[in-house]
């Protein structure tokens, strides 16, 4: 049995509701045990899955939030820095899933996140396993 932390940017509780179900479901179902951590948004995600990593206390992540694009050039910056620096954790070897939906309107998140249509909740689980089981792999 591993040890999930989700790390979710609760900016849309509907949504990430159904992005933790569909995530959560994933990973105990696989024999896993789960927690959650909270943070403001997007951007503070990278950094809760560094530090809670340097803890040692978890096998896998899953990145857990909805960016919606608004006005301004910051959809850009948050839906491209999340992704950019979550990859750069995964290159150090941490096992992330990014369930961050970064979408045009609230409609194309409602899809994405339920878990009967487009399960990216679960769809970010299953790859944080993916990584979990190919970083076991080749530890050995
Ligand atoms: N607009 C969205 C944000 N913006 C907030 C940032 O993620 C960050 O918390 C802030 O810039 C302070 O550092 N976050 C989301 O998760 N989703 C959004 O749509
Ligand atoms: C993705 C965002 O940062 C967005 O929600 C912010 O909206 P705006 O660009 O209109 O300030």
């Amino acid at each position: 049995m591993a040890k999930f932390l989700i790390v979710e940017a609760r900016f849309y509780a509907h949504l990430n509701d159904q992005l933790i179900e569909g995530a959560r479901s994933a990973l105990t179902s696989a024999g896993h045990e789960v927690e959650v951590l909270t943070v403001p948004g997007a951007l503070e995600i990278p950094g809760a899955i560094a530090l809670a990593a340097e803890s040692e206390r978890y096998d896998g992540f899953v990145a857990i939030g909805v960016v919606i694009r608004g006005e301004t050039y910051h959809f850009e910056i948050v839906a491209g820095e999340s992704a950019r620096a979550i990859m750069a954790l995964t290159m150090d070897g941490i096992a992330i899933g990014n369930g961050i939906l970064t979408v045009e309107n609230d409609a194309q998140a409602e899809v994405r996140a339920d878990p009967a249509r487009k399960n990216k909740g679960g769809e970010a689980a299953q790859a944080a396993l993916a990584l979990l089981d190919l970083r076991s792999r080749f530890a050995n």
